[in-house]
């Protein structure tokens, strides 16, 4: 007898365009929710369009201001929600609020609005929480948000840096789904075509229109919001990370740990696939496509446009595997040598 079964969980609006903010209130009452928001926002964020978010949601919006990435802040929204009386919650700003805010509406069992101000990486839309804590990162289950209001006239306004990391995190995908596809082959891990081509049609696709991806060009910003909505609902349909975390993402993580925040989560997996593209193909593979299309949209491709000594990268590459239950290319650890001859010949140190 057939007894799988799928659930895919996806959010019901998701609106993407210039001005789109001031849709905010109409797109809420569209899902019929209730009661009193809390913004769930960032410094930066909330000095830019707090007061205008605000202004679109009823019931005196309470907000909470995240600094850093983490349990303790989930701990502090769910507090925050609970006593002032908050009903549902609104994501406000980059990966950290979103982030923040969709792990503490999962575990309150209340509804969430992701509202990204950058286009950096593809949290925004995703039913994933990634979180650090200590020396590992816990990618998290939990609902995706109920709609996402991504207002291109914001997002483009953004630093370049962070949109160009949204772009690069989409790169990824491609390693991201050979690291898949690798643990599939050996080890039993369930691959879901669809979502496995999903993720890399969206990888090519950027790659092809990397050239028309411009600073100041709202378009561009557009591009990258639809490409990253397209990737989050790839890691919605397979319910895991795995369409657009590899290999590239252990390492990136790794680089949280050792020297946190000095580089931007996309642009670090941008280089991180540069490194694993090498590892799975060698000498001849995508390895140059994806560091010519880095280069093309002006992200990191090396260890220096990164921030890191070169050193450092090698002990991300060759401890990466630590970071969590995930079968890449980095097996149980790859060696020194074998670490420095991938850096070295990709050019990334
Ligand atoms: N769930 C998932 O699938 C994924 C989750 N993530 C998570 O997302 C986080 C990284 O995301 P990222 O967006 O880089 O992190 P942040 O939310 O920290 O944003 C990066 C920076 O951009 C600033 N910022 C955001 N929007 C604007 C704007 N419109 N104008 C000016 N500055 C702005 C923030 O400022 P300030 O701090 O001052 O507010 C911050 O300094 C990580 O914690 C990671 O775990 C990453 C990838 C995928
Ligand atoms: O960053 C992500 C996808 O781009 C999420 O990945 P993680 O599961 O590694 O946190
Ligand atoms: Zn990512």
């Amino acid at each position: 007898m057939f007894e799988k079964s799928t659930w895919i969980k996806l959010p019901r609006n998701v609106v993407v365009g210039h001005g789109v903010l001031d849709d905010l209130g109409d797109v809420v009452d569209d899902l019929s929710v209730v009661g009193r928001p809390l913004v769930v926002t960032s410094p930066s964020p909330e000095r830019l369009v707090g007061e205008r978010v605000r202004a679109q949601l009823g019931n005196d919006p309470a907000t909470i201001t995240v600094e850093h990435a983490g349990f303790d802040a989930v701990e502090r929204v769910v507090e925050a929600a609970e006593s002032e009386g908050a009903t549902y919650l609104v994501g406000l700003g980059g990966g950290k609020p979103i982030d923040t805010a969709k792990m503490a509406a999962d575990h309150l069992g209340f509804g969430f609005v992701s509202v990204p101000t950058a286009a950096s990486h593809d949290g925004i839309v995703s039913g994933r929480s990634s979180i650090p804590e200590g020396d590992t990162r816990h990618s998290v289950a939990a609902d995706p948000p109920l709609a996402v209001v991504a207002d291109t006239e914001v997002v483009a306004a953004a630093p370049w840096e962070l949109t160009t990391a949204g772009c690069a995190d989409i790169v990824s995908n491609y390693t991201a789904v050979e690291d898949w596809q690798l643990a599939h082959r050996l080890q039993n891990v369930e691959y879901s075509e669809y979502a496995g081509a999903l993720s890399r049609m969206t990888a090519e696709m950027l790659v092809e229109n990397a050239e028309s991806i411009k600073q100041g060009l709202e378009e561009s910003a557009w591009v990258v919001v639809k490409a990253l909505v397209s990737s989050g609902v790839a890691m919605s349909i397979a319910g895991s990370s795995r369409p657009a975390s590899g290999a590239e993402h252990l390492f990136s993580h790794r680089l949280d740990r050792i020297e946190p925040g000095r580089a931007l989560h996309g642009h670090q997996v941008g280089v991180g696939s540069i490194l694993v593209a090498y590892l799975h193909e060698g000498e001849k593979g995508m390895w140059r496509n994806i560091r010519d299309a880095l280069a093309v949209i002006g992200a990191p491709t090396t260890a220096a446009e990164l921030g890191f000594d070169d050193e450092t990268v090698i002990e991300a590459l060759t401890t990466a595997h630590r970071i969590r239950d995930r079968y890449t290319i980095l097996g149980n650890g790859i060696s020194e040598a074998a670490a420095r001859e991938a850096a070295t010949v990709t050019g990334v140190i």
